[in-house]
């Protein structure tokens, strides 16, 4: 049969259609994990994301060992659990990240990332280069896509932390030396994408075309004076 130009041309382009959607969805049920140094603007560029986008992207439901506020929902804000049961799942090394603040544990399962999928929605990680690190070596079968978020420099990184006003002069100095070896591993090559934070308009269009799905070749890291 002799398919007209113009219906072969239409099948042509839904077939197209169809792998790109596919893809897409691929791309999609791979966790975003945005790693940067305190200050970069994690927060303030994922926050213009959620409000954008409110029904696309998903955090994942951390475990805490504290015990639930009024309103707070079991599985919903956060798993509670004993301290006995989360130091069982670190020993099965379930978690991409946890800490310990004012005697109670948090912390990220892999479960909970993959879990945010299955509704649809694609999970944003916030995490620092341990946790990058630890995805990785453990959890490589959630397959994320790594973006890190980049200071222009590190006097304005510098500028930023202290300009939000909620740095000691000493937690100032040890977020600037933390920021130091996560540049380090992002200088190493230890993510798919980079975007420099040097203008919010700039830097959250590269993002958000990331979060989308789309594979862009980003941004050349800075070179930092005094690394
Ligand atoms: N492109 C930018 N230019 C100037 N200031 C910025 C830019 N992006 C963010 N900021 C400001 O820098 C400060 C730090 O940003 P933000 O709190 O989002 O950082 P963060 O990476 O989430 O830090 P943390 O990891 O400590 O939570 C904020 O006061 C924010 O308003």
């Amino acid at each position: 049969m002799i398919i007209p130009k113009t219906i072969h041309t239409v099948l042509i382009t839904r077939k197209r259609d169809i792998h790109f959607t596919r893809a897409l969805r691929i791309v999609m049920n791979r966790p975003l994990v945005v790693c940067g140094p305190s200050g970069t603007g994690k927060s303030t560029l994922l926050n213009r994301l959620f409000a954008q986008h409110p029904d696309k992207f998903g955090f994942s439901v951390s475990h805490t060992t504290r015990k639930p506020r009024a309103g707070e929902v079991d599985g919903v804000n956060y798993h509670f659990v004993p301290m006995q049961e989360f130091e069982q799942l670190i020993e099965r090394g379930a978690f991409v990240e946890n800490a310990m603040f004012s005697g109670n544990r948090y912390g990220t399962t892999a479960a909970a990332v993959a879990a945010v999928a299955k509704q649809n929605r694609r999970c944003i990680l916030d995490i620092d280069t341990q946790g990058v690190k630890l995805i990785k070596a453990n959890h490589p079968q959630l397959n994320p896509v790594f973006l890190f978020l980049a200071p222009p420099s590190i006097p304005e990184l510098a500028k930023r932390l202290s300009g939000r006003g909620t740095e000691s002069e000493e937690s100032l100095n040890a977020r600037l030396s933390a920021a130091k070896s996560e540049i380090k591993y992002a200088v190493e090559g230890g993510h798919d994408v980079v975007v420099v934070n040097d203008n919010v308009e700039r830097a959250y269009g590269l993002l958000e075309k990331v979060a989308l799905g789309e594979s862009i070749e980003g941004d050349k890291l800075p070179v930092y004076e005094g690394l």
